[in-house]
């Protein structure tokens, strides 16, 4: 019963459903008085943490006999109502045709009643859930990347925030969890919140569980400067290399995911290091020595029910240096080309951020990493735009021994750009700071943030804080290792 999706009397028509399966639904009574079969659908959960929509017709010559397995089985599925934002503009731009073509066809079947919009620009998301009427809605669903799910998140929380007179401002104040679940279907270029949730980028697959209605909490980590909200995000902040890839593949979006691969290269070449102070409320818990986040994580559900205690045992420290780039991730940051992730070991739900500082090495070093990158890409087929996660993950797999990689576990911490001293002769050095070799903030794969330099001049440095609250999103095959090393599925019998 848990992986039935919907049941229909065999006679009944519901658009979407292919005129075969119509023919097979006969009923020698009329069928609204006596219906002899009834369809079921069902999903089957197959290789790779994929799942499918099948169907069975079932018949029984007593009509009573089927009408009472109908309306027990419907007892069993509750109606939803969802409000669902399709993005038409990430990734290959092909969320409305997703939405056509895959997810309104199963949301019809499963009885979900859709409120549909299509963005229209940056930000729309955001206003209409902070002006809309949410009441009669079960959940909140995007089709789209990792942005658009951050404007679902940011305006959610926003609103819930308002509701409840909570002023998200306030960098001490404990965000509300908002009512609604939050659901994604992935269409962006990488969709590394969708990955790490469904083990799976298929876009099947995640409307099957946002069907299912299954949800997990979720790490959402605030971003502060001085008493401004900035951003909550997700997946990842980065600062240095990967914000200036951002900032960079932004123009070249006509390429579609192909920009990563364009500006991450352009941008290894010219890296010339970001000096920063990151100071951090370290875990006693290494990344290194951490376990996997699996389904039912002993580490999560323990901060669910005693966040405080740990907190006492943290301790803050200070990391000073020039930076290749430094970067928070909430989750594994796991992504069809990399499912190990980016931070394999980071824990979704555990009020943590793995923060990774990347040193600034030589340009031999990067070229060295690219090198590596591009015999990785001759082993992938036509699709090579993960250039930027393989990149990171090129530099983080063999982890925490490379030399110019720290790993921590944290649970809050706040960075400040340091401006470059210059050289004005081989003995000479110029106090005066001539100029300052800043990045942006990456947030979520945007660059949305306020850029550094603002950050600077405030000198307040920005932070970041990860246990602010759960949200819940629709999720089956959570954080299983088996998602991530993409091994065969039914060991776990998820
Ligand atoms: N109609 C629109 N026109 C322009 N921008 C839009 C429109 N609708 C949404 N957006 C913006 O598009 C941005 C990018 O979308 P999204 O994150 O889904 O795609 P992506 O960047 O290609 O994927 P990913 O974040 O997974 O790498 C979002 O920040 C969103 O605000």
């Amino acid at each position: 019963m848990t992986d039935v999706l919907a049941v229909r009397y065999g006679d009944d028509w519901i658009h979407g459903i292919n005129f075969k399966e119509k023919q097979l639904t006969t009923s020698p009574t009329s069928p609204t008085v006596c219906p002899t079969n009834f369809i079921l659908h069902y999903a089957v959960h197959g290789p790779k943490n994929k799942w499918s929509h099948h169907s069975v017709t079932m018949s029984h010559t007593d009509p009573r006999q089927v009408a009472s397995w109908v309306k027990t089985i419907r007892n069993y599925l509750m109606g939803k109502k969802i409000l669902l934002f399709v993005n038409p503009f990430g990734g290959k731009k092909k969320g409305l045709k997703i939405w056509e073509k895959d997810v309104q066809p199963l949301m019809t079947i499963a009885g979900i009643e859709t409120k549909m919009l299509v963005t229209e620009r940056v930000n729309h998301i955001r206003d209409i859930l902070l002006s809309t009427d949410l009441t009669d809605f079960h959940a909140v669903v995007c089709i789209g990347g990792d942005g658009t799910l951050a404007e679902v998140i940011n305006g959610l929380v926003l609103r819930t925030s308002r509701d409840r007179q909570i002023d998200p401002n306030n960098p001490e104040a404990n965000l509300p969890t908002p009512r609604l679940p939050i659901g994604v279907i992935p269409s962006g270029s990488t969709d590394t919140v969708a990955y790490s949730l469904h083990g799976t980028t298929d876009v099947q697959t995640a409307a099957i569980h946002i069907i299912f209605g299954d949800s997990a909490g979720l790490d959402i980590s605030s971003v502060h400067n001085d008493h401004t909200l900035l951003r909550l995000y997700a997946s990842m902040l980065s600062y240095g290399y990967l914000g200036d890839v951002i900032r960079d593949s932004e123009k070249f979006r006509w390429m579609g995911p192909q920009r990563y691969d364009y500006s991450g290269f352009k941008k290894i070449l010219g890296n010339k290091g970001y000096e920063g102070e990151i100071q951090l409320l370290s875990d006693p818990c290494h990344p290194a020595t951490s376990t996997r986040c699996t389904k039912n994580c002993t580490r999560c559900l323990q901060h669910m029910h005693n966040s405080n205690s740990e907190k006492e045992i943290s301790r803050w420290m200070t990391v000073r240096g020039k930076f290749f780039m430094v970067n928070g991730a909430n989750l594994a940051c796991g992504c069809a080309r990399s499912p190990m992730g980016f931070s394999p070991h980071c824990h979704i739900g555990d009020g943590c951020v793995d923060v990774i500082l990347v040193r600034h090495t030589s340009l031999f070093n990067n070229i060295r990493m690219l090198l590596r990158l591009s015999s990785k890409q001759k082993t992938l087929d036509k699709c090579n735009t993960w250039f930027v996660y393989e990149l990171i993950l090129s530099v983080c797999l063999p982890q925490y021994d490379l030399p110019f990689v720290e790993v921590y576990r944290a649970r809050e911490f706040t960075f400040r750009a340091l401006p470059t001293m210059h050289m004005h002769s081989d003995r000479e050095i110029n106090n005066r700071y001539m100029s300052s070799n800043l990045s942006v903030w990456n947030c979520d794969g945007e660059s949305t943030l306020p850029t550094s330099e603002h950050i600077h001049e405030t000198s307040s440095g920005t932070s970041s804080r990860p246990d602010m609250f759960l949200l819940m999103a629709s999720s089956r095959s959570i954080c299983s290792p088996i998602s991530f090393k993409g091994l065969i599925d039914d060991t776990f019998g998820l």
